[in-house]
């Protein structure tokens, strides 16, 4: 028995020993039969994914699968690929499988068999492609806490609906208008969260940033109390979302399904209040989120369903937080430790202060805020190295082929940010800081090799947002405070994103000016 194997059996193990020890729990507090039911459904669950998967396997073997291994019933490789990502060598995890099998490969993850394309013309083929071949469509633990109709799981005149409405509020007048708002609230967050402090956890003030913003600036939802809660149910919501659907009582994913719950209870009243302040003229259709979507109309002149609305709600927040504080973390960590790239920042962002007019009023500017590319370009090139998205999912709605090999119907297809990113045929010295690579590259960056924000159809609506964003959190930051890590040897670590590994804790003081 291989290493590997007994390691596999041992994890397989550990799973069902959970269960078995949740099972005993469970016995205090419920009836015998109750128990017995559950055991049952715990049972008919294992049996019938047990069959499943050798009746996927047995369509796969009469197909030229890609080499590589399916791993076990339901757990495929999940758990072996979870702690390459917890141990930060989520990239290796993919390399030691590419050296073996070559650039096309098999596995089987969040509960599915995948196969993972690498390079240009894999991340081509997955993010070129047509939606009718390769769907959006994602792995059932993230499609059941983001609901049957997000916007992933839409297609054709659907998905061009829910898109243009989501479109509508990022658009770049409307992103405009919003810098005062967004720097004052900015501002006012990185005041409060710093106040009689000597030390804040990076991350968690990121965090709690990027959702206040999110509420605040996307959705109009401005009361703290309703934020807050909701920033909760969130969270437990996106820890679910990269679990396998194991949906008993105790797991993550039941968690998660039930924090959808209380989101969804809380969200119902707001769309009310947001249905008469629309007739009444007081909010209109570009006002936020919800009101582009209850203005929506389908080709039947039909308004959108609340369930639907809720579920573009979810995914809006799921899509832009946790992205846009991994930016943000990344970026404190990597100015705390830098200081030639410390230093380039603060002098493009006081140079921006020196040359505002005196007269001017207090706050940034869009034209400002395009000034400040030196700061952009350190984002990008972090973004290169530690991608927030690592790559991401689509689901073949037909047999389909790629490189001389067969992927089934229903399977799915990964691609991988860093297998062009950090590939030297296609940025020169690639494990070396370089911003400058942004700025008129010697060499174009080919399509489909950089992708931060996806490439193709489905590329991010909110990149726009999400650089204004970070601008003015830096310049707040950088201007009005001096910082410093408290363990400059902190590292990075995927679980299963990518944030500083300690929380990135600051020592952090107002700048003396
Ligand atoms: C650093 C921050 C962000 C990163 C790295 C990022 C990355 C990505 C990537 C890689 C995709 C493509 C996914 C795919 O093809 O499967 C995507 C799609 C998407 N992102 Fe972002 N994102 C960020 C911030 C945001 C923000 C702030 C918003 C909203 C305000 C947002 C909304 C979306 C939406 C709605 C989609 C789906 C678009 C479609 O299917 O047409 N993202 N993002």
């Amino acid at each position: 028995m291989s290493y590997n194997f007994k390691l596999n059996v041992f994890h397989f193990n550990l799973s069902i020993n959970i269960l078995l020890l949740f099972v005993s729990l469970h016995n205090i507090v419920q009836s015998y039969y109750k128990h017995m039911a559950f055991i049952l459904v715990i049972a008919i669950t294992l049996i019938i994914a047990f069959f499943v998967s050798k009746l996927l396997l047995f369509k796969g073997q009469t197909k030229n699968l890609p080499g590589g291994s399916l791993g076990y019933p339901l757990l495929g490789e999940s758990l072996s690929f979870r702690r390459a990502q917890k141990q930060n060598r989520g990239p290796q995890w993919f390399e030691e499988r590419v050296s073996k099998h070559g650039p096309v490969f098999k596995t089987s993850l969040m509960g599915s068999p995948t196969v993972v394309v690498t390079g240009q013309a894999g991340n081509k083929f997955v993010l070129g492609g047509r939606d009718d071949a390769l769907a959006t469509k994602q792995p059932l633990a993230l499609a059941s806490i983001a609901g049957k109709e997000n916007i992933f799981e839409l297609t054709g005149s659907r998905y061009k609906m829910v898109k243009g409405a989501m479109m509508s509020i990022l658009k770049p007048e409307i992103l405009q208008k919003n810098i005062k708002p967004m720097d004052e609230l900015i501002k006012n967050i990185l005041l409060r969260e710093t106040k009689n402090k000597d030390t804040i956890k990076g991350v968690a003030t990121m965090k709690k940033l990027a959702f206040e913003l999110a509420s605040n600036i996307l959705t109009g939802i401005k009361d703290e109390h309703t934020t807050e809660a909701l920033s909760d149910d969130l969270s437990i919501a996106f820890k679910a979302i990269a679990t396998i659907p194991f949906n008993f009582p105790g797991t993550v994913f039941w968690k998660g399904l039930r924090a959808r719950s209380r989101i969804v209870s809380r969200i119902l009243p707001i769309l009310e209040q947001k249905r008469e302040e629309l007739s009444k003229g007081k909010l209109s259709p570009t006002s936020d989120l919800f009101t582009c979507l209850l203005t929506l109309r389908d080709e039947n002149q039909k308004p959108l369903s609340d369930d639907m609305i809720i579920d573009n709600y979810v995914t809006l927040i799921i899509a832009s937080h946790d992205t846009s504080a991994i930016l943000l973390s990344l970026m404190i960590w990597k100015l705390s430790r830098d200081s030639e790239i410390y230093n380039k920042v603060l002098e493009e962002q006081m140079d921006i202060l020196r040359k505002r007019d005196e007269e001017a009023e207090d706050g940034l500017t869009w034209s400002e805020i395009h000034n400040m590319k030196y700061t952009w370009r350190v984002a990008q090139e972090l973004m290169r190295m530690v991608p927030p998205v690592f790559g991401s999912f689509r689901t073949t709605v037909k047999d389909t082929q790629y490189g001389g090999y067969d992927i089934p119907k229903g399977w799915l297809v990964l691609w991988v940010a860093h297998g062009t990113h950090m590939n030297k045929d296609v940025f020169d010295n690639p494990t070396e800081f370089d911003p400058s690579r942004f700025e008129n590259p010697s060499k174009p960056i080919p399509p489909f090799t950089y992708l931060p924000f996806g490439g193709g159809l489905h590329t991010c609506i909110g990149n726009e947002f999400v650089k204004i964003e970070l601008l003015i959190v830096i310049h707040n930051l950088v201007t009005k405070f001096e910082w410093s890590q408290l363990h400059p040897e902190e590292a990075i670590t995927r679980n299963p994103v990518p944030y500083p590994s300690m929380g990135l804790p600051i020592k952090i003081k107002p700048r003396k000016l």
